[in-house]
């Protein structure tokens, strides 16, 4: 195979090669030397090895990130077009998009899934992938950052920083990657460029490094002058269809519009001050060598600096364009080049433990009829090669990976083999699930825990650090469920099938069956999420199944402290179980969405309890956790303190577990129940016109309003509102505003009910209303 698949490739590459040859390239045509990667490739496979597998130095793993609608997948279109691996525009409006392959985005016009897609620019190798904007996927988001070095964040310029957009910063924040700001949208009238910077300061509270200054606006919107270079880069259109492939570049001269020159002298005077300021080897090289004349500062110096800058997180690179237009693209994938890092420029204690044995992270799983699971993988350390044996750390297991894919979007390109820094498709892992960190062997996960342990031991590493395992993607809690029914009880073990299968693809889905009525539930992270749960279960694997009414997924605490002791006697064949157990419970402070609830033994107890019967005990508390005894929803901020257990010889310690499990709930009663609701924090940006009456809906949803603001002609209102009472609410928004309104719905706490509303929902729920 290990020709087939370079073969393969070969034919693809020149399929490509000979369409790249007929373009004409922007930069090339007009100043500089650059030439298309494809078209000085020769045909032998020693080249093909470089190109699959580039120097790690030129790889970019990289996101786009943005709130709904800002135009990642306009900008990715335009990405791969001008990179040379598409023949014409994909257009989100027309449902032909590259990286939007789901029937589902086709039709709604939304990134679901993140799709990973790989190309070349100018030398470098980018894996890019195309994350969802909407929240009820910002697990998509959060798998994409766990395995990327850097990022794109797009932006609405009319817009500036939108909800979801803060919510993706502070996740590139958790994970420290560094990013790009690419303000999209310049065409548009309302499009603001100082108003945007300004956004970025105040509400990321980052640090803008604006790297270009836009030529005309709105309509007129027809290039950028770039800052380092001084050079206007001018798309000068010649029709509605002119791709934008073609642009001018040219020196600002005194012929320029005087009030162009002098807002780029300002802005490039400030650049230089601002990056003097972040960068001491920048600053002294200024001092030293250009105290006289700033200005003089040569570009790449400068370029260089704004690199360590953003690699250090100290600043963003703003620049600015209008992918629908076909303006400024280019530039961007120069600057994700020039700014972003290489996967051996970040820092992963794990490729120092594996040395140049293979360490990689599973971070997507999808299902391919023909082919079975797919996983992405993100190799940090070593080389993966098809046909080779893994061993999965957290499984435990060892399994046979088949073959080994670049992914094309939903197109494959099968390759023999691939190194650190890359990202690889792989087939044949069945039982591996996202998060899940492969390596070549259970030896070589060993010898890595022992260097991991030295490091700790030698005190340069804490405990925790000392893990070999890749930390996993952080799962949410799921927010909605209701139940799902196959057509017909026949349908019962596809669906069960099916849902295994969508729940390795989608952690953040959980599915669990009723004790009580034996029902299969779907958890997910809101409405939206389960719909396309639904569509996909009909449309990928052709069962048509009955949902249930959507539900909410509550909480409950307890109000007091309370005591309770219980004995078990039962005799069970020939062997008799007695076990005694006392216990306190207590409500801890509700720390708002994370509040867990614990578990301690009076310091006598703890030396008394075997090992064995510790466990038993632990089980009973921790399953009666899972369910509250008003209506059977998880606990949350109890405390609970076992103060007693005597257990006969011969007891076994099921029994243990279902004494405890029998007294918590005696406890749980007498401590007063309190159903928790889920709260969302809700963005809406609606015109004046409309504000009155979006905000009379709130009041009846019992929303609480936190803040009014003004951005340009639209009003951005700020507030809380059970999710309870959220159901359907785009519809209804689509209908008060005649679609002139956007939301965003995001988790904020759970809040205890007040009395009347907690009585109503329990009688509801029970039947009696
Ligand atoms: N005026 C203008 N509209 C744009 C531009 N870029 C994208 N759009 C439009 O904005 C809308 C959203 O674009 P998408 O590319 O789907 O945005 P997205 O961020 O990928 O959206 P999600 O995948 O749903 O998060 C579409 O109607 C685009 O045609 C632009 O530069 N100017």
């Amino acid at each position: 195979m290990s020709l087939r698949g370079l073969q393969t490739f070969s034919r693809m590459i020149r399929g490509r090669r000979l369409f790249a040859a007929g373009l004409q390239c922007c930069r090339c045509r007009l100043s500089c030397h650059v030439k298309r990667h494809y078209s000085l490739l020769p045909d032998d496979v020693k080249s093909l090895r470089a190109l699959v597998n580039p120097e790690i130095s030129r790889i970019r793993n990289i996101g786009i990130m943005a709130h709904i609608d800002a135009g990642k997948t306009t900008t990715t279109e335009r990405m791969l077009y001008y990179a040379g691996y598409t023949r014409a525009l994909g257009d989100v409006d027309d449902g032909d998009t590259v990286t939007d392959f789901m029937a589902q985005e086709r039709e709604r016009g939304i990134t679901i899934q993140s799709a990973a897609v790989t190309f070349d620019w100018k030398s470098h190798r980018i894996n890019l992938i195309d994350t969802p904007g909407h929240v009820d996927f910002t697990l998509e988001v959060e798998r994409a950052l766990r395995v990327l070095d850097g990022a794109v964040v797009v932006f609405d310029a009319s817009a500036g920083v939108e909800a979801q957009t803060l919510t993706v910063w502070r996740q590139a924040e958790k994970h420290h990657i560094p990013c790009v700001c690419f303000l999209n949208k310049m065409d548009k009238p309302a499009a603001n460029l100082s108003f945007c910077i300004e956004s970025i300061r105040q509400k990321l509270k980052a640090n803008p490094v604006l790297l270009q200054i836009p030529v005309g606006s709105g309509k007129n919107f027809t290039g950028v002058v770039d800052l380092l270079t001084s050079q206007k880069l001018m798309w000068k259109m010649k029709s509605m269809r002119d791709d934008g492939r073609v642009f001018e570049v040219k020196a600002l001269d005194r012929s320029d519009d005087p009030d162009l020159l002098q807002v780029v002298s300002d802005a490039r005077t400030a650049l230089i001050e601002q990056v003097a300021d972040l960068d001491d080897e920048f600053a002294e090289l200024l001092l030293t060598d250009f105290s006289e004349n700033f200005d003089a500062i040569p570009s790449n110096k400068l370029q260089e600096a704004v690199r360590r800058v953003t690699l250090a997180r100290k600043g963003v690179p703003v620049l600015c364009g209008s992918s629908l237009r076909n303006k400024g693209v280019q530039p961007l994938l120069d600057a994700i080049t020039a700014y972003l890092p290489a996967p051996n420029e970040r820092h992963h204690d794990v490729m120092r433990w594996y040395k140049d044995d293979l360490c990689a992270l599973a971070f997507k799983v999808l299902h391919d009829k023909q082919r079975g699971p797919l996983v992405f993988l993100r190799i940090y350390s070593g080389t993966l090669k098809a046909q080779t044996a893994l061993h999965n750390i957290n499984r435990n297991s060892t399994e046979r990976m088949s073959r080994l894919l670049v992914p094309f979007a939903d197109q494959h390109v099968e390759i023999p083999s691939m190194t650190a820094g890359n990202i690889a498709l792989t087939v044949g892992l069945k039982q591996t699930v996202t998060g899940d960190t492969i390596v070549s062997s259970k030896a070589s996960a060993a010898a890595a825990a022992r260097r991991a342990q030295n490091d700790s031991e030698a005190g340069k590493r804490s405990r925790e650090c000392a893990s070999v395992i890749l930390s996993g993607v952080e799962v949410p809690d799921p927010v909605f469920f209701c139940t799902i029914e196959p057509p017909s009880m026949s349908k019962q073990a596809d669906l069960e099938n099916v849902l295994n299968c969508l729940q390795r693809e989608d952690p953040s889905l959980k599915v669990r069956v009723d004790p009580d009525s034996g029902q299969t539930i779907l958890c997910g992270m809101g409405e939206l999420h389960i719909e396309i749960i639904h569509d996909r279960i009909r449309r990928e694997h052709g069962i048509e199944t009955h949902l249930g009414p959507l539900q909410v997924a509550y909480r409950e605490t307890i109000l007091h402290e309370a005591s309770a002791s219980d004995t078990l006697d039962r005799t069970v064949g020939e062997r008799r179980h007695v076990v005694t157990v006392e216990l306190a419970v207590r409500p801890v402070d509700v720390a708002s969405v994370g509040g867990s609830c614990e578990l301690a033994f009076t310091e006598e107890l703890e030396g008394q309890l075997s090992a064995e019967m510790k466990e038993a005990v632990e089980n009973g508390v921790h399953s009666s956790f899972l369910q509250g005894p008003l209506l059977g929803y998880p606990l949350q901020s109890v405390s609970t303190l076992m103060q007693r257990v005597t257990i006969e010889p011969g007891t076994s310690p099921a029994m243990v577990s279902a004494c405890v499990s029998r007294c918590m709930l005696k406890a749980l009663r007498l401590a007063g129940g309190q159903i928790l609701e889920p709260v969302m924090s809700l963005e809406v940006t609606v015109g004046d016109d409309h504000l009155s009456s979006v905000l009379g809906d709130l009041s009846q949803r019992r929303g609480t309003v936190r803040d009014i603001q003004s951005r340009h002609d639209n009003k951005v209102l700020l507030a809380t509102v059970p999710l309870a009472e959220m159901m359907g609410y785009s519809t209804v928004l689509r209908t008060l505003t005649s679609g002139n309104a956007t939301f965003s719905l995001e988790l904020d706490t759970y809040e205890a009910m007040n009395p009347q509303e907690q009585n109503t929902l329990l009688k509801r729920l029970s039947g009696l209303l």
